[in-house]
């Protein structure tokens, strides 16, 4: 089995910041997360920033769009995103414009489960439009509320669906190969990385983890 591509959430608002982040971690990750509260801090110049400075990586802009799912996307995907995300709150005619703006751009949509009610019907349907990722996903709030993604993880991996699963929701060194195992094609790490006394040495020893899971 390969192993789950890294995906690194930059979650900061300090532009510097998040190159520096970005630079250290560089080598272990496949994947740039441009985190939503920096992307809407920060805008799509950043994405044209890291676009330039990693032609070779894939950069994922956690725009969890709610509305207007085209013309919201289409900028961002125009500026060298690979995927863009959408709630699976939204609704299927708005997570229908971001698979639109994405296919127009020879790219790819992450349907976001995070708050959604009935998570398996979401990532059927989701599938069914089109989307190349359903997201499992427990935000920053539900992690300090205790919650975690590991349940919700299993159940959408039950489904053999015909899309990629990335986890995002605390996930550090202890649990990596835990949501590996459990079907993970995408793993991201924020706070493991960019909280660590060495974001290097951690998103290394991620890495090697997933490798070894
Ligand atoms: O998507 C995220 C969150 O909703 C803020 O935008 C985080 O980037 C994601 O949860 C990963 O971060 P950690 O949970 O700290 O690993």
């Amino acid at each position: 089995m390969a192993r789950p591509l890294i995906q690194l959430a930059l979650d900061s608002l300090d532009v510097n910041q998040t190159l520096k982040l970005a630079g250290l971690a560089a080598p272990y990750v496949d994947i740039f997360e441009i985190g939503t509260p920096c992307i809407k801090h920060n805008g799509v110049s950043l994405v044209k920033e890291l676009r330039k400075k990693y032609p070779n990586k894939l950069i994922l802009v956690d725009l969890k769009t709610m509305d207007a799912g085209e013309y919201e996307a289409t900028p961002f995907y125009a500026a060298g995103a690979d995927i863009c995300t959408v709630l699976g709150v939204s609704g299927l005619p708005t997570i229908a414009g971001v698979i639109k703006a994405a296919n127009a751009h020879n790219a790819e949509v992450q349907v976001d489960l995070i708050n959604v009610p009935d998570k398996i019907a979401c990532a059927r349907e989701s599938a069914k439009l089109g989307a190349h990722i359903i997201g499992v996903h427990t935000g920053l709030d539900a992690q300090a509320a205790g919650q975690t993604p590991f349940a919700d993880l299993q159940a959408i991996s039950r489904l053999k669906l015909p899309v990629r699963i990335s986890v995002a929701g605390g996930i550090k060194q202890s649990t990596v190969q835990q949501v590996a195992r459990a079907g993970a094609n995408i793993v991201v790490v924020g706070a493991a990385i960019y909280g660590a006394a060495s974001p290097a040495d951690a998103a290394r020893e991620i890495c090697e983890l997933a490798s070894a899971a």
